[in-house]
């Protein structure tokens, strides 16, 4: 079962079929390396998605805070408010033009048209009143939110009081020395309650081995490949992105520090010897996860075509939509997408195993509010907003019959959206999930 090759020098030199898809590892590879990383990494450091609305003081809704990362390396710093671009302060442009979009819509047109052209008697036998009482209005506006909240598969806190604007590129995800209990009470509890469990698993070890995977359906598997896939990735960095300069990791000597990549790290973490076997294989979860993003990002590529990217700044912003339709054009054109389709069609159960899907990622995102370092959970809470999203453009339905090369209509929009904070995690996310594949391949350079 054990996917590294006997001979290859390397245990991170992985190779053959993704799980679960059809594709190869040295294909991602490549593609990622060369045409997906490079566009990424410019497309981050625009204004549109370098900045990411979170609240970092909800209380943990499980277990009382027990420890807090002291560390500087944790810390979390919001923007001032002359640092947030205009355009995302407010009233924002999609909000104008939604109320003039209101003002002519078809619909309203042919009414006014209707009601030129006829006589006052018409007027009154054919009358509709179309005016809506604000209190109306209101629970419309509530009806949609509590519709479109079924799809989420996260908790949202963007709209919490307590919300502010973070500056991703001011706090780099990189390591915190956050560890012992507090993050294995976070990973165990991830693993133990909210994965789905092979039926026959008598043991406590929260942990699932590879092996015993086959024992639980595709969607239970899909399930836990992705949490895997974004463990891996979060250890990744923290062994790409390590503390140099200072040995115990403590020492405020240096205020900046050194940071590079620590092969020794990786070795620990990955190699089969320290892992019994398994840390290649969730380094294979990593390329999962990074493929149903991949395909998350290519089914919701009409929508994002159409997004204005606004902040206010009206040259950023159409560089920002330039370079988004590139970077969509290169993920359209990958072969090998992961197949959804394959996923809940057993009429009778899907329904409910999809429900059950939903409600352990929705704990998922509550479990977040755990982490006990900010910086640890910034990032843990944008790559799992960014998980929740590439899952609801997935499973929602809504743009299962949208072709690729079509422009998604006023209705497709309002059938289906996504917030300027999902939008945000979602790439940022897949933007580090594309980081730690190029972070693999330069230790597999150094390990050569
Ligand atoms: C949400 C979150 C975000 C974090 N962000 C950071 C960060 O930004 N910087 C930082 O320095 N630290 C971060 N940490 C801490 C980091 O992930 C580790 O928990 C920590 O370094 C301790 O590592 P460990 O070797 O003890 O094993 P852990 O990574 O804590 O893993 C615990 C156990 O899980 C199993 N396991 C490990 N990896 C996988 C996998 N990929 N798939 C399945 N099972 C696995 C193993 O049995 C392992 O013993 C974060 C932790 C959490 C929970």
């Amino acid at each position: 079962y054990f996917s590294v090759e006997k001979h290859d020098d390397c245990f991170c030199q992985l190779s053959g079929k993704i799980d679960e898809c059809t594709c190869n590892i040295d294909t991602v590879d490549h593609f990622n390396n060369v045409k997906v990383y490079p566009r990424l990494k410019s497309l981050l450091l625009k204004d549109f998605f370098r900045f990411y609305k979170v609240n970092l003081k909800r209380p943990c809704p499980f277990w009382s805070d027990d420890s807090k990362c002291a560390m500087r390396y944790c810390h979390v710093e919001p923007c001032l408010a002359h640092e947030i671009p205009e355009g995302l302060k407010g009233a924002t442009k999609d909000n104008n033009s939604q109320k003039t979009h209101l003002q002519t819509s078809p619909a309203d047109k042919y009414a006014r048209d209707q009601n030129e052209g006829c006589t006052s008697q018409h007027n009154t036998l054919d009358y509709l009143n179309k005016t809506l009482s604000e209190k109306a209005q209101k629970d419309i506006q509530l009806w949609n939110a509590h519709d479109d909240a079924q799809d989420n598969f996260c908790e949202i806190d963007e709209n919490d009081e307590e919300a502010e604007y973070v500056d991703l590129l001011l706090n780099p995800e990189r390591f915190t020395g956050y560890a012992g209990a507090s993050a294995h009470r976070i990973w165990k509890t991830i693993y133990l309650e909210n994965c789905f469990r092979p039926k026959r698993s008598f043991n406590f070890n929260p942990y699932i081995q590879s092996a015993k995977l086959n024992e639980l359906c595709l969607e239970e598997r899909v399930f836990y490949r992705a949490i895997s896939g974004l463990h891996a990735s979060i250890n990744t960095h923290l062994c790409s992105n390590y503390l140099l300069s200072e040995s115990n990791g403590l020492s405020l000597a240096n205020p900046k520090g050194k940071w590079g990549p620590n092969l020794e790290e990786f070795q620990k973490r990955f190699s089969p010897d320290t892992t019994n076997g398994e840390g290649p294989n969730w380094l294979r979860n990593l390329y999962f996860v990074y493929l149903l993003e991949l395909r998350a990002l290519a089914k919701a590529a009409p929508y994002l075509e159409s997004e204005e990217y606004y902040t206010g700044n009206d040259p950023n912003d159409w560089d920002t939509q330039m370079a988004m339709k590139d970077l969509l054009n290169v993920i359209k054109s990958f072969s090998d997408h992961f197949d959804e389709s394959t996923m809940f069609r057993n009429t009778e159960q899907a329904e409910k195993l999809k429900y059950e899907f939903k409600q352990h990622f929705r704990n998922i995102t509550k479990i977040m509010d755990c982490v006990g370092c900010d910086k640890c959970r910034l990032w843990g809470k944008l790559q799992i907003q960014g998980l929740g999203t590439a899952l609801k453009i997935l499973f929602s339905g809504k743009l299962d019959n949208v072709a690729n090369n079509i422009k998604l209509d006023s209705h497709n929009k309002k059938e289906f959206q996504l917030s300027r904070n999902e939008i945000v995690s979602l790439v940022n996310a897949f933007g580090r999930l594309s980081n730690s594949v190029y972070k693999i391949d330069d230790f597999r350079q150094i390990l050569r």
